[in-house]
């Protein structure tokens, strides 16, 4: 990992009440899939092209994934996040301590709007028309959640609600009771996603899929883009990391729509391994936390810093185009992984 990013990994944990701590550090079950998405990009190296003569592009591929309840990692909470974003994409968890609109307002870049589809389609319909209203610029539908997965730090802890003061805010009068935190899982099923691309016209993007059949689904369902993840190792503890199940849905997706790679992802480096097994960009979780737990939006905008540094240095050591011929599993010497 790169050491800003395990300094300010540090300072959070010394900062946080170690419930919080806990929270958005833990996994499900054993954590073996929370180690693994990012043990899978250590054994993953690079094979660089040289003598190109390419300059590097300066996009950053780089998105904020959506994570919930900033406000107990910083009392500025999404503000902060918001403000720390520009030059990528921040995906506003609708389980936000900030409401969407003041997140959007906050934001100098574009705002996606994360969603868990309610049991309650009015409820659905309702969070629909505050992101829209919010002039957030998409919808990313969680897909990975049909249950809570079980936490065995929360549990632990006893922890199953926000402190006195702070709520889930997008959901507030929602379920006829303000503020208190109602988000639900529901196992909806790919005719939601219909009703969900009747109801908007904002584009929609499916986040949690790993199953390549899935990933073909989802293409002829209309979506906009697909995340590959799996939830940072927070939903089932039997998944291969996120970054093993990338090659196989690019290949099903064959370019119809872009794939962005969350889970794991710590160093510039592991940005390029995603970009070269054919992801567009990555999703960014629990160091955007770490940073924002230790310095706010200072803290939040040292981790994108870091990673953009890093990545524009790798990318231009491998002549500033990545593709999966160039990526090799350590120990076999085998390249082209997985064709
Ligand atoms: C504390 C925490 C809260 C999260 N909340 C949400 C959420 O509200 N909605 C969602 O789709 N994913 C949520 N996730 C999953 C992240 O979007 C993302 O998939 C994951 O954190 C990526 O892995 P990484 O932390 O290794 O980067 C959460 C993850 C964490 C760690
Ligand atoms: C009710 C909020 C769910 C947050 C979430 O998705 C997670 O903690 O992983």
């Amino acid at each position: 990992m790169n050491p800003v990013l395990a300094e300010l990994h540090d300072k959070a944990r010394a900062v946080l009440d170690p419930v919080h701590y806990d929270f958005f550090a833990g996994g499900v079950g054993d954590e073996v899939v929370l180690a693994e998405n990012e043990a899978a990009f250590l054994r993953l190296a690079l094979l660089p092209r040289v003598l190109r003569g390419k300059k590097v592009s300066d996009a950053f591929p780089v998105l904020i994934s959506p994570t919930a309840f900033h406000k107990l990692a910083h009392p500025d909470g999404e503000l902060a996040t918001a403000r720390a974003a520009a030059g990528t994409i921040l995906v506003s968890s609708m389980a936000s301590t900030v409401p969407i609109a003041d997140v959007v307002a906050a934001a100098t870049g574009p705002v996606w709007f994360q969603l868990y589809v309610q049991p309650d389609p009015e409820v659905t319909q309702a969070l629909v028309r505050r992101a829209e209203r919010a002039g957030c610029t998409a919808l990313v539908v969680t897909v990975d959640s049909p249950v809570f997965g079980r936490h065995r730090r929360d549990i632990a802890h006893g922890f199953h609600d926000l402190p006195a003061g702070l709520a889930a805010e997008n959901m507030r009068d929602l379920h006829g009771v303000p503020g208190l935190r109602k988000i639900e899982m529901s196992a909806f099923s790919w005719e939601d996603i219909d009703r969900l691309r009747s109801m908007t016209s904002l584009p929609l993007w499916v986040k949690g899929v790993l199953h390549p059949a899935d990933a073909v689904l989802a293409v002829a369902h209309g979506v906009a883009g697909i995340v590959v993840s799996n939830h940072g190792g927070r939903q089932l503890d039997l998944t291969p990391a996120a970054v093993e199940a990338l090659p196989g849905v690019v290949d099903a997706v064959a370019g119809r729509v872009p794939v962005v790679l969350d889970g794991g992802v710590r160093s510039g480096g592991d940005i390029a391994l995603a970009l070269a097994l054919g992801a567009s960009a990555v999703g960014i979780g629990r160091p955007v936390l770490w940073g924002l737990a230790a310095d706010g939006e200072a803290g939040v905008r040292r981790v994108l810093d870091v990673l953009r540094d890093e990545y524009e240095h790798v990318l231009a050591m491998c002549g500033g185009e990545l593709t999966r011929d160039m990526v090799v599993v350590r120990g076999t010497g085998v390249s082209g992984w997985r064709g």
